[in-house]
């Protein structure tokens, strides 16, 4: 099977493209996934690290630019489609993914008049422009939060969850690891948060009488490691702060508490590893979505929720310090968020995406050219 994803830009798209890629590849040696995306996104450095062949395509988004950059995203979109035709017709995929990012919509809507079965997935509780759009077409759109269920066709939804990355898995199983000092883990989605590093530099003053017994780990996002790394160090906390975790498994395994946005890739991580969480939405998102994503956890009991303008330094330190001085709140909440996860999230994708290939081209795939075919004796085992 040949599964081609695309989409991508921030990691909320990218990593349960890259999750779903690497259950392909591991179910048969034959299977191949190459992945779509442009030149400016995350992909462009992320895609070729996991293993994975890349495309680019120029693309540019739709939706709350103003009137020029609709008007410029509108006139790009026939130049993108030719793109997308050569692609596809060069690889020949059997099932093509969109995952949202620019690259998904003029690829999937490439890919579905050529007839290639398409689907797209919905990270979050609240869907984006292109996916409403796309929704139209696919075979199948896969969402996971209920929420998203009323904004695409019934009978095509499929309610999965978001695909978690395969070390990330890991955690499923050993959720944690000894660790000496109680861990706070603080990151911003995948491109960092300003306002959430700032609110936790601002709470250091109010956590100085348990400095000895705390320990952070910061993720900035670009352009704000040294302000945050000067602010731990002039209150004296003991803390690691980067630009960007490349390795969430071990953050995660470590961390005692989180505290972060409510992106969904983010929020399916802290199920599956059953981590206790402070969100803090990013208050600019679409349709004010992290918010509506971040309910679920906070109504599970699961996480505390702040609104950004209402989180002051001193209110986060307290709650932080609160979270710490109950170890069986801190508990129950991971055992909550743990019940939420959904572990098989790439597996049930994968499936259905086997399932689209069997109803359009047989069990044995799209027949492709001789130096792209699998090898001859796995044919007969395909997928
Ligand atoms: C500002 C904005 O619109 N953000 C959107 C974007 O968020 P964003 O790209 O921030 O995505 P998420 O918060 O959902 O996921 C972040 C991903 O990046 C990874 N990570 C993060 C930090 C780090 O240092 N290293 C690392 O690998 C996390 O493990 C996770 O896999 O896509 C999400 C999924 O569609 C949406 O819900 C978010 O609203």
């Amino acid at each position: 099977m040949k599964v081609l994803i695309a989409g991508g830009g921030t990691g909320g798209h990218l990593f349960p493209g890259i999750a779903l890629a690497e259950e392909v590849v591991t179910r048969h040696h034959a299977n191949q996934v190459v992945f779509v995306g442009t030149e400016r996104g995350l992909e462009a450095r992320v895609v070729p690290q996991a293993g994975f062949p890349l495309e680019f395509i120029q693309a540019q988004g739709l939706k709350g630019k103003g009137f020029f950059q609709l008007l410029k995203g509108l006139l790009a979109l026939p130049m993108a489609l030719i793109a997308s035709f050569r692609i596809l017709n060069r690889h020949k995929p059997d099932v093509v993914v969109g995952v949202g990012g620019y690259a998904s919509g003029p690829v999937v809507l490439a890919a579905w008049m050529l007839g290639i079965p398409t689907a797209v997935q919905e990270q979050n509780a609240l869907p984006g422009l292109t996916n409403k759009v796309l929704g139209k077409l696919v075979k199948v759109v896969f969402v996971a939060f209920d929420e998203a269920r009323r904004f695409f066709p019934e009978g095509k939804v499929q309610l999965v969850g978001n695909p978690i990355r395969r070390k990330l898995m890991d955690n499923y199983l050993r959720s944690h690891v000894a660790h000496e000092y109680f861990t706070v883990l603080v990151f911003g989605g995948s491109l960092g948060a300003r306002g959430l590093n700032q609110r936790m530099v601002d709470a250091l003053e109010h956590l100085k009488d348990v400095k000895e017994q705390i320990r952070f780990v910061h993720q900035t996002g670009k352009n704000d490691v040294e302000r945050v790394r000067k602010g731990y160090a002039d209150q004296g906390f003991q803390a690691e702060v980067v630009e960007f975790i490349e390795d969430m498994s071990a953050a995660y395994a470590r961390a005692d508490l989180v505290v972060c946005r409510a992106g969904a890739t983010t929020l399916a991580e802290l199920t599956v590893c059953k981590k206790a969480s402070i969100l803090v939405p990013f208050p600019f998102a679409t349709d004010d979505h992290q918010a509506v994503n971040a309910r679920a956890l906070v109504e599970a009991g699961a996480a505390v929720m702040f609104r950004e303008a209402e989180l002051t330094g001193q209110k986060l330190a307290e709650q932080i310090r609160l979270l710490k001085s109950e170890p069986m709140r801190l508990k129950q909440m991971e055992k909550k968020a743990g019940l939420l996860g959904r572990p098989e999230a790439s597996k049930e994708l994968a499936d259905v995406c086997v399932d689209l290939m069997v109803q359009t081209y047989g069990a044995a795939g799209r027949e492709r050219e001789p130096q792209d075919a699998a090898p001859k004796t796995s044919k007969a085992s395909k997928p």
